[in-house]
């Protein structure tokens, strides 16, 4: 049976992130994707010029259009907005059974945009961190969830520590927002702990890049993939999407999603790789 995934997110009218980016990763990635659209946004490579947020109850019963007729073997949210469908997002999440689900903590567009209300970010660390098996944070979201600063590899490694108290599986914080040569992100799991690497690609096409990542993740979640097999798949999903960029629209352009089925590539990796955390090299 083919893997049915819903991403519950919001909608980038550019098409670079948010619910297209997530549609056209699992499409790439062979499952089914459905979708619970949070709030529309009026977007393009340039910034988001307006954020047109959904009801409550109009979340709801998207939720229950899908929870009542679909089998989701994994299940992402991106842009939440506000705390009240952060609220009917984790009570749908436990109505239904929905598994696997895979927290993206988006708070801050690229260009600066706020796409999640300030007091919404207890009821995320409340109601919904505790349900997940992985959350993706980058930098920014790990640093306003923790309330630390994150400069070196043990800041990182405290504030997944922090983060996993949280009660999610599995922590995996992003390294796209750091300036390394290498681009690499930072994987927790009790006492499990690995970086998945790549060289850091210098383009400034990288919208929607930890949507995309995340999307790719639970498509492999979806298919019985372990989180280091997703984790490392994921990774070369979005390494091919930001190499390989489009060229489209005048600001930060969207990532490429047919690049990694597209490359033979994605057979070997194309340079991405998984190894244990050295603290001496990272800070
Ligand atoms: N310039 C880059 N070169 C290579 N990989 C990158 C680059 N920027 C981001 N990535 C990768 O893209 C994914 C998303 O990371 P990040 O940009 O931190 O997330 P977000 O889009 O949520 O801010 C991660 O796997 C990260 O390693
Ligand atoms: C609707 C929507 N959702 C999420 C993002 C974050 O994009 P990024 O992945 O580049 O941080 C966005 N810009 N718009």
């Amino acid at each position: 049976m083919i893997p049915q995934v819903l991403t519950i997110a919001g909608s980038d009218s550019g098409g670079g992130a948010g619910i297209q980016a997530d549609l056209k990763t699992f499409q790439e990635l062979n499952v089914f994707g459905t979708s619970v659209i949070t709030a529309v946004t009026a977007q393009n490579t340039t910034g988001v010029q307006a954020v047109y947020p959904m009801s409550a109850s109009a979340v709801e019963s998207q939720l229950a259009s899908i929870g009542n007729d679909f089998t989701i073997s994994a299940v992402k949210t991106g842009m939440l907005f506000d705390h009240e469908i952060i609220e009917v997002v984790a009570a749908a999440v436990r109505k239904y059974g929905f598994r696997k689900l895979v927290v993206d903590p988006v708070m801050i567009a690229k260009g600066g945009a706020s796409l999640l209300q300030e007091k919404a970010v207890e009821a995320l660390v409340q109601k919904l961190i505790p349900l997940a098996k992985v959350i993706t944070p980058n930098i920014p979201e790990a640093e306003v969830l923790t309330g630390e600063s994150i400069r070196n590899m043990e800041d990182r490694l405290r504030a997944a520590d922090d983060l996993l108290s949280m009660g999610a599986e599995c922590v995996i914080l992003k390294g796209g927002h750091a300036e390394e040569s290498d681009a690499w992100d930072l994987v927790v799991r009790g006492t499990e702990k690995y970086v998945v690497k790549s060289n850091r690609l210098h383009t400034q096409n990288t919208h929607g890049t930890g949507c995309t990542f995340s999307a790719a993740l639970t498509a492999e979640l979806a298919k019985g993939k372990t989180i280091r097999e997703s984790a490392y798949l994921a990774k070369c999903f979005i390494y091919q999407a930001i190499k390989q960029d489009l060229h489209i629209g005048n600001g930060h352009g969207p990532t490429n999603h047919w690049a990694y089925q597209e490359s033979a590539r994605h057979l070997t990796g194309g340079g991405v790789i998984v190894e244990p955390v050295v603290l001496s090299r990272h800070s």
